[in-house]
């Protein structure tokens, strides 16, 4: 069992202000595989002194020089890809070839993303011959991430931070705080001056509202739940700190009749299982046009049988369990709430897989004939559960259901029209619109509509979040 009781504050690990042990479980186990401590008050305001004070020291460190220390954190990431990539799958489960891949690569994969925006980037322009504008760091920012893509969310709020010039303090889901640790390690071994980078662990109604209420901390970045990127808002309003929310997502993936429908399927599929269904971009809501509907069902029913369930130390592309014990009640009760509402289970459904008595582990499930006013259709299940809906009246259709959610973060579409495609893409209402399975590049802008937040991550967007734009004119 690993012991991490200690924070990284103004470069160095030490003791909390005030004992107060938690135990983190291991998903696939349910037993407790390590101890961290919880945070306060006193934690945040020293780590928010150490901020602080190296601020104005890294703010005004030339790009170049902060540019040549992210690489460093680069060569030292590859040193410990699988030190990272353990500790994912541990904290949350991930198998552990998925957590070696997309999960712990995601690091390396942002870090090329900002490299290049930061080559690219305006740090500076001439508006006019009097006129310069001028893009400074924020100053001191708080970074609150989610258990669900542990690294992947410290990679894109840690590395645009300090890329433009501010200085942090992270507090990770407690959680999955393990690789957030290893990430403290990472930034120690690159070299960063002490206090540009700081870590405290603790909850969101203790640390996490200290950080948002707290005077010196001039922007908050959230990725969470609505609730609580709701609640960081709340506390920030009083000293009008910045804030940046990515939160949750019931994202649309629309089937056209002119798709090609097995590959369509298939990967709505696999998409939505991907991570035990615990990414906020699932396209959780598949719209299918009826005169394809039924061979939908019938292939949405192989794909999702085919998704095997195991052991997150086994190698292989299986899925793991979910990620706590709260995460499987939640989804438990969602499932049976879909039965109740009257939604057909296709497949999949209520308790553990077969084979399975212990650990979060969830059936991969199917439901048909769900209609958009369902809960299952409206509240993010955060499980391995597709909901297939539906349509027959057109684009229009297709959009309107599509739209018709409170989020906004990403949807999907497959046609074989591309005039078709492009039109329904500009129609729908999310920051990130993928048609037929078409990836996104290191570096592209990641965020949504509504109340899927604000502001945007990755690449150039991302470091934009972290600066003010100054306008210095000046005449002699
Ligand atoms: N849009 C995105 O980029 C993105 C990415 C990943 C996850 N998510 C969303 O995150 C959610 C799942 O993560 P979760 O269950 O860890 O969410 P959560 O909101 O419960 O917790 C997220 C973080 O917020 C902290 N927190 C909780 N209450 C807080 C408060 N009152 N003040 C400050 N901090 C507080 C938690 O300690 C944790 O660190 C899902 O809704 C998912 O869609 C969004």
């Amino acid at each position: 069992m690993r012991e991490q009781r200690q924070f990284y504050i103004d470069g160095q690990w030490v003791d909390p202000a005030k004992a107060n042990d938690l135990e983190v479980h291991d998903p696939a186990t349910e037993d407790v595989c390590a101890v961290i401590s919880l945070g306060s008050s006193a934690d945040v305001d020293k780590a928010v002194a150490a901020a602080k004070a190296a601020f104005e020291g890294w703010a005004a460190t030339p790009v170049a020089e902060r540019r040549a220390v992210l690489e460093r954190l680069g060569a030292v990431m590859k040193v410990r890809h699988d030190d990272l990539a353990e500790a994912i799958s541990l904290e949350m489960g991930a198998p552990i070839d998925f957590a070696k891949g997309e999960q712990a690569g995601a690091g390396p994969w942002h870090l090329k993303g900002f490299l290049d925006a930061m080559d690219k980037f305006a740090w500076e322009e001439k508006f006019t011959d009097r006129e310069t504008i001028i893009r400074e760091p924020v100053g001191v920012v708080g970074l609150i991430t989610p258990w669900n893509w542990p690294v992947n969310q410290i990679a894109l709020k840690v590395i645009p931070a300090v890329a433009a010039g501010c200085t942090c303090v992270l507090k990770p889901s407690e959680i999955a705080p393990l690789s957030a640790m290893v990430w403290a390690e990472l930034m120690d071994e690159a070299g960063f001056p002490k206090g540009v980078f700081n870590l405290v662990n603790g909850d969101g109604p203790t640390v996490g509202e200290a950080m948002s209420n707290h005077p010196d901390i001039d922007m908050m970045s959230f990725t969470g739940s609505t609730r609580a990127g709701s609640a960081v808002m709340r506390g920030s309003a009083a000293s009008i700190k910045r804030v940046t929310l990515e939160l949750g997502g019931k994202s649309p993936n629309i089937v056209f009749a002119d798709a090609d429908l097995p590959r369509a399927i298939r990967r709505g599929v696999t998409h939505m299982m991907e991570n035990t269904g615990q990414s906020c971009n699932a396209p959780s809501r598949m719209i299918v046009e009826q005169d394809v509907y039924d061979e939908a069902v019938e292939l949405a029913k192989e794909a999702a049988e085919a998704v095997k369930v195991g052991n997150p130390r086994d190698a292989g592309g299986h899925i793991g369990p979910l990620s706590s014990a709260a995460q499987f009640d939640k989804v438990q009760s969602l499932i049976e709430t879909g039965m109740a509402e009257g939604a057909r289970l296709v497949t999949g459904g209520p308790g553990r897989p077969e084979g399975f008595n212990r650990g979060w582990y969830a059936r991969p499930t199917v439901f048909a004939d769900v209609t958009n006013e369902m809960t299952i259709a409206r509240e993010e299940i955060f499980g391995p559960v597709l909901t297939m809906i539906p349509f027959s009246g057109g684009e229009d259709e297709a959009v309107r259901i599509a739209n018709d959610t409170p989020y906004g973060l990403a949807a999907y579409l497959w046609t074989g029209d591309a005039n078709k495609g492009d039109r329904v893409g500009r129609r729908l209402r999310a920051g990130m619109v993928r048609v037929n399975g078409a990836g996104l590049s290191a570096g592209h802008p990641f965020g949504g509509y509504k109340q899927s937040g604000n502001g945007r991550e990755g690449g150039v967007w991302g470091l934009e979040d972290f600066t003010e734009v100054k306008v210095l004119s000046q005449r002699y």
